[in-house]
């Protein structure tokens, strides 16, 4: 299947500060990624590296496997983004601003043009001026321009900044599906868990330029680990156990020891305890979701 992009060991400093340490993960084509930090967590430098807007300190970054510092020129072709607002021309059509575009690249037919178009669902709207376009439909615009070319990797920093309700739910439905239909892998950064959530296959957790977590939103997490809380007779030994023997942080919940874990190891824990003579009433195991594992990583005041 193929890697659409892979970030290897990326750093970036600027004058004394280091920004980006060490990043390093893969993108597959089809998948939607989700960038997620709060402001200032280093989202918009690294995909400033991974459109060739800036250079990069040190690592490399290879698009359908062209390295951005040994191929800037084919690796670069192989992205589409919008990073800050779309460039459009308010007194032309969608459609003009489109073919202006297109003109200004190679091997881009009309009916490449169209493609884009309905892939966005702009048809109905696509002959009128850009200009009245709301901010859902000129972010849309903005994507089918970006996606002309036929990139590997489409990247769009913030898309549902600013947009309402209706307008995030319209382009997380459109951003699906090109992903699907183009097989283009898409990238979308945010500082919002709920605004992206719903159209991510996979979301990478990055706080003060460091990856933290890459988690799968649907079902499979890529790590195991789970809370337990156990009720047992004596808190106090038990505890000892878990941290002495297992090396585990403990908090008391009420009646409950609640323990963060591998799920693999919930059987060997339990049957330590009960070796013990430990009388154990209750086990519940609870699944770490990806908000908890986001408010864990990132802090609840912060995210906003
Ligand atoms: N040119 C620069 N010189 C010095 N520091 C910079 C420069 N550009 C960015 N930074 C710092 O790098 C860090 C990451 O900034 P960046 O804009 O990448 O974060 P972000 O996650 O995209 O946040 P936001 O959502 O607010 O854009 C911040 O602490 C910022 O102050």
């Amino acid at each position: 299947m193929g890697i659409a992009m892979e970030l290897r060991n990326v750093y970036k400093s600027i004058g004394k500060k280091e920004i980006i340490k060490d990043l390093s993960f893969d993108i597959k084509p089809g998948e939607v990624f989700g960038f997620l930090g709060p402001n200032g967590a280093g989202k918009t430098t690294t995909i400033r590296m991974m459109v060739g807007l800036m250079k990069i300190t040190s690592g490399d970054i290879l698009i359908n496997g062209k390295s951005i510092a040994k191929d800037y020129k084919g690796a670069v072709k192989e992205v589409g983004a919008i990073v800050e607002n779309p460039e459009m021309y308010p007194f032309m059509s969608g459609l003009k601003n489109l073919k202006h575009y297109a003109r200004m690249m190679d091997g881009i037919d009309d009916e490449r043009i169209e493609e884009v178009i309905k892939l966005v669902g702009l048809e109905k709207a696509i002959k009128e001026k850009a200009g009245r376009y709301s901010l859902g439909m000129r972010q849309r615009l903005g994507i089918a321009q970006a996606l002309l070319h036929r990139p590997s990797v489409l990247i769009l920093d913030e898309p549902t900044n600013g947009l309402d309700p209706a307008g995030i739910k319209e382009i997380r439905q459109y951003i699906r599906r090109l992903a699907e239909e183009e097989n283009v892998a898409v990238i979308v950064s945010s500082h919002l868990l709920s605004e992206i959530e719903l159209m991510c296959d996979r979301i990478g957790i990055i706080k003060n330029g460091e990856l933290i977590s890459i988690q799968s939103v649907n079902g499979q997490e890529e790590e195991s680990a789970v809370t337990v809380s156990i009720e047992v007779e004596d808190k106090s030994a038990s505890r000892e156990i878990l941290e002495n023997d297992f090396d585990l942080k403990v908090a008391e919940e009420g009646r409950y020891l609640s323990i963060k874990l591998e799920k693999e190891l919930i059987p060997t824990i339990i049957k330590k305890l009960a070796a013990q003579d430990i009388n154990i009433f209750e086990v519940n195991v609870r699944r770490t979701s990806l908000e908890d594992k986001f408010f864990e990583v990132i802090g609840e005041n912060t995210i906003a």
